[in-house]
């Protein structure tokens, strides 16, 4: 079996949903089995967050207005197709349980609450799909992901319960050979509610699924040819990588290149499952191949993180950043959710590079000023270049003034601020 996943960019209008139907009717015309797991149209979790802000705040004409505009947003897409009001029936049924659960205040907790309407994106994107696959006449089987992926009571980074998951999707693949698709981002917990798997978590979802099936392969349907030497949006001279090591590939997702999840590699190098990584424009082309040996000189790879913030702890008595202040300092950061991107210390200083999230940043700095002196600089670049030589690094300095340099033999991390006029 086949595991195909489409995210937001492949489906975000009616030529992406067309595109996707040729796509799957091309891959099963030979008998292929195909579980097909897709995300929210478009940009439509953001627009799903925005909608619980509002509820959660009790605005709810706001809510109402925002969860209309999700409506229409989809509504604009279905006017597209000829579908019968028969295989539009789910996805409008969606659209008023939505609407009806918006008119009463949330009893639950915001992350509770957050995972419940925010997984209607992916909800509705596999309804509308399934309708439209039907249409075209393949025999394809909706199945709702929150009775596969159990997760625990997380919400919003539901963990993965790998037993239960495992035997309920293989009790499903058992009942439901050929054309499965299904949702990415969501799972249910054992009461019975939804989580989430964290953002851009559908690659993920793939992976699950390809694990407990023990899949023949999975494919991301990517908007890029592949896995580039860098973002594109970023760089302009960028290169397709036609086969990545498993650790290549997780390493260049954990310092941040959105192409890939970074949970996604490991359910599959565990299996030894290949993962392709190809172009939903260009599908006749083969992409990047994750899982093959290593290749003789790799080439260089720039992963860009904009809107950096460079914190300095200083011990007030001069004591040194020992074991006992870093479980301190780890603790802190660990409880206000903000993850370390690049970390560095000496005796009397520690360093430490974070995303700039303003809704977390400033409670935490308050928390670190009750123990240390602490500076910062903000505004900042992360660049990561795997497999760097001394030109790669004079290259991106350009018009850059470096704060702080980590290497390993592999890796190295610059933090920059870029001078403008470049
Ligand atoms: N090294 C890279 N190679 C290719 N694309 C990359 C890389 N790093 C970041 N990207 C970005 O990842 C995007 C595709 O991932 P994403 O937007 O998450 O897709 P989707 O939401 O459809 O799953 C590309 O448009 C590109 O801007
Ligand atoms: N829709 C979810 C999950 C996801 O992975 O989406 P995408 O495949 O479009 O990145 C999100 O935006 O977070």
């Amino acid at each position: 079996m086949h595991v195909f996943k489409f995210g937001g960019a492949s489906v975000r209008d009616a030529a992406g949903i067309r595109n996707v139907g040729r796509i799957i009717s091309q891959t099963i015309a030979d008998g292929a089995e195909l579980l097909v797991v897709v995300s929210a149209m478009g940009k439509t979790t953001n627009a799903l967050e925005e909608v619980v802000v509002s509820h959660m705040a009790g605005r709810a004409d706001e809510a109402q207005l925002r969860w209309q505009n999700v409506v229409i947003a989809h509504e604009l897409i279905v006017a597209e197709f000829e579908l019968s009001e028969a295989l539009l029936a789910p996805v409008r049924e969606t659209f008023a349980t939505v609407a009806t659960q918006l008119t009463t205040p949330a009893m639950q907790g915001y992350d509770e609450v957050y995972d419940q309407i925010v997984s209607m994106g992916e909800i509705i994107s596999t309804q509308l799909l399934a309708a439209y696959l039907t249409h075209l006449g393949l025999p394809v089987q909706w199945t709702d992901a929150r009775q596969l992926i159990r997760t625990d009571d997380t919400f919003r980074e539901g963990r993965v319960d790998w037993t239960t998951t495992e035997t309920q999707i293989q009790s499903l693949m058992a009942t439901k050979p050929g054309l499965v698709l299904t949702q990415g981002f969501i799972g249910g917990t054992p009461t019975g509610g939804t989580t989430t798997l964290g953002r851009e978590g559908s690659d993920y979802s793939a992976a699950i699924f390809a694990y407990c099936t023990q899949a023949q392969d999975v494919t991301i349907w990517k908007d890029v040819p592949g896995v580039l030497n860098a973002d594109p949006r970023y760089f302009d001279e960028t290169v397709l990588l036609p086969s990545l090591t498993y650790q290549d590939a997780t390493e260049l997702a954990y310092y941040g290149a959105t192409v890939i999840h970074p949970k996604t590699i490991k359910p599959l190098q565990n299996k030894g499952i290949p993962l392709y990584v190809r172009s939903f424009v260009q599908p006749d082309q083969p992409g990047t191949m994750v899982g093959g040996p290593p290749v003789p000189n790799p080439t260089p790879s720039f992963i860009f993180k904009v809107n950096q913030l460079l914190i300095s702890l200083h011990p007030t008595d001069f004591s040194f950043i020992a074991e006992d202040n870093l479980s301190l300092i780890f603790g802190l950061f660990a409880e206000a959710g903000v993850k370390i991107n690049l970390m560095q210390n000496t005796a009397l200083n520690f360093s430490v590079v974070v995303d700039s999230r303003p809704e977390r940043i400033p409670d935490l700095l308050e928390r670190l000023r009750e123990h240390f002196r602490v500076t910062y600089n903000e505004a900042l670049e992360l660049i990561t270049i795997r497999h760097y030589d001394q030109s790669t690094i004079d290259r991106v300095l350009v018009g850059k003034t470096m704060l702080l340099e980590q290497k390993s033999r592999i890796t190295v991390q610059l933090v920059v601020r870029d001078e403008g006029g470049n």
